[in-house]
C-alpha cells in the first residue's frame, strides 16, 4: 500500500502534524503506518517531492521544504501533481483559508482524500457543504474527515455521527467549545482570580489556542462555526449568517486593521471586563461562553453567560472543551471533555482522521484512482 500525504500550510498546527508523522515514521513495530509525505505548501512555496521524504528529511522539513531552494507556490500544479501520484493521496488543509476550502470539490473530483482543522468549507456556504459531502460519500470514492474542526481532537464529530447513523435523534448538544475563550474564562471568571482579561487573552496566544487573529475567537464566530458544523452533522439547516452570537470584542477594536494592534489596545478595555466579572462573581456565578444547538426547537446560539460554581461549566480547567449530547437514547447527556485547543492535541485528531483514511484505502483496492 503507498499512502501519500501533502500538507497545505504548515504553521503552528500542520507543523505538529509534521513532527507526529516524523516521530510515527522513525517508530518501530506492527502498528507503524506506511505513510509518506509527498509534499507542503504555504501561502508563498511549495515543495514537491519526487520520492516521498524520509524521516530525517522530515525532522528538517522548514529548512529542507520551504527553504530558498523551494519552489514559487502554486496551488494548481501542487493539486496536479499529488493527482498523478500512484496510491492514495491526502491533502491536509491546515489553513484558515476560505480560498483553500472553496478547492476541496476540485480535489476530491481528482480522488484526492481530504482530511483538515480548517472550519471555513463546513460552517461557510451551505452549498459547499453539500458538495463536499456529495462528493465524500460513495463508499468507494474519496474521503473527507474534519474531526479536528471541533473540539481539536477530541472525539466529538466521529461521535456526533455514530449518534446519527444509528439513528439517535439529537435533541440539544451544549457545551464550550472553544480552547481560547476556556482558558480566558476558566482563568479570569473564577473566585480569586487576579489576571486582567488582555493578559489572559496574551496567554491563551502564545499557547497556541487562539485564531491567527484572536478576534474571531473573540466575536464568537469560531464557536459559531463550531455550531453551526454540529448541527449541519446532526442535519440542521443552520449557518454563522442566521444564529445569534454575542461578539464580545469592544467596538472600537473591531475595525482595528492587525491583531498586532488589536493586542497591543486591549488594556484599554480590561475595566469593562472586571466589571462583567465582579457583577457575576457577586451573583453566585461565573462567565463561561456557550454555544447550543437546538436540535428541536431552532434556538441555535452562542452567547457569554453566567454558570453557578456548583454547574460543571464553573470548574473547568485550562484550554477544556466540554460538549454534553442529550439525545432519545442518551436523557442524560453524554459528556466529552478535555483540552479543546492547542497544536498536539489539534494534529493528533488530523493524525488520526489520516488513519482512518490509511485503514479504509489500505488494500489499494477501493482507492478512488484505480
Ligand atoms: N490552534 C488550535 O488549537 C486549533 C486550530 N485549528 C485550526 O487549524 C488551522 C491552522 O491553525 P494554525 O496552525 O494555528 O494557523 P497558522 O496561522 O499557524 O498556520 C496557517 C498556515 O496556513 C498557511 N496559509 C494561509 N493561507 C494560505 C494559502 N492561501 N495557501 C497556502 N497556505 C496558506 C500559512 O502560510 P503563510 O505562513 O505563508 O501565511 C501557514 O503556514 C486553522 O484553520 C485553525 O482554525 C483547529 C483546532 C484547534
Ligand atoms: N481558536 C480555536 C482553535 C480550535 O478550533 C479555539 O480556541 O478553540
Ligand atoms: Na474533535
Amino acid at each position: 500500500m503507498v499512502f501519500n500525504v501533502a500538507i497545505v500550510g504548515p504553521g503552528l498546527v500542520g507543523g505538529a502534524l509534521i513532527e507526529q508523522l516524523a516521530a510515527h515514521a522513525q517508530s518501530a513495530g506492527f502498528a507503524r503506518l506506511p505513510i509518506t509525505v509527498v509534499g507542503l505548501i504555504n501561502s508563498k512555496k511549495m515543495a514537491l517531492a519526487n520520492t516521498a521524504y524520509t524521516a530525517a528529511d522530515l525532522s528538517q522539513w522548514q529548512t529542507a521544504l520551504l527553504g530558498d531552494s523551494a519552489q514559487t507556490a502554486d496551488l494548481t500544479r501542487f493539486a496536479d501533481t499529488l493527482a498523478g501520484l500512484k496510491g492514495a493521496t491526502a491533502i491536509v488543509d491546515c489553513t484558515s483559508s476560505d480560498a483553500i476550502a472553496a478547492l476541496y470539490p476540485s480535489w476530491l473530483t481528482r480522488g484526492l482524500h481530504i482530511v483538515t482543522p480548517n472550519k471555513k468549507g463546513f460552517s461557510g456556504d451551505m452549498s459547499l457543504f453539500r458538495e463536499i459531502g456529495r462528493l465524500s460519500s460513495s463508499p468507494l470514492g474519496p474521503a473527507v474527515y474534519h474531526e479536528a474542526t471541533v473540539g481539536a481532537g477530541l472525539p466529538v464529530l466521529s461521535t456526533l455521527n455514530d449518534l446519527v447513523r444509528t439513528g439517535d435523534r439529537i435533541i440539544k448538544i451544549e457545551g464550550i467549545f472553544s480552547g481560547t475563550l476556556s482558558y480566558l474564562f476558566n482563568n479570569f471568571s473564577a473566585p480569586g482570580a487576579t489576571q486582567s482579561f488582555s493578559a489572559c487573552v496574551a496567554e491563551a496566544k502564545a499557547n497556541g489556542y487562539t485564531e491567527p487573529d484572536p478576534r474571531d475567537d473573540l466575536n464568537g464566530m469560531d464557536v459559531a462555526r463550531k455550531v453551526t458544523i454540529l448541527g449541519r452533522v446532526a442535519g440542521l439547516d443552520i449557518g454563522t449568517d442566521t444564529l445569534p452570537v454575542e461578539n464580545i470584542v469592544p467596538e472600537p477594536l473591531r475595525a482595528v486593521s492587525t491583531a498586532d494592534e488589536f493586542m497591543q489596545r486591549l488594556p484599554e478595555f480590561d475595566q469593562h471586563f472586571s466589571k462583567l466579572n465582579t457583577d457575576a462573581l457577586q451573583a453566585g456565578s461565573v462567565l463561561r461562553y456557550v454555544g447550543f444547538v437546538d436540535g428541536v426547537g431552532g434556538q441555535s446560539s452562542v452567547k457569554l453567560a453566567r454558570y453557578p460554581l456548583d454547574h460543571p461549566f464553573a470548574s473547568l480547567k485550562g484550554s477544556d472543551n466540554i460538549i454534553a449530547f442529550t439525545t432519545e437514547r442518551f436523557p442524560n447527556p453524554l459528556i466529552i471533555q478535555g483540552a479543546g485547543a492547542g497544536a498536539a492535541v489539534t494534529a493528533f485528531g488530523i493524525f488520526s482522521d489520516l488513519i482512518k483514511i490509511a485503514e479504509r484505502y489500505g488494500s489499494g483496492l477501493a482507492d478512488p484512482k484505480f
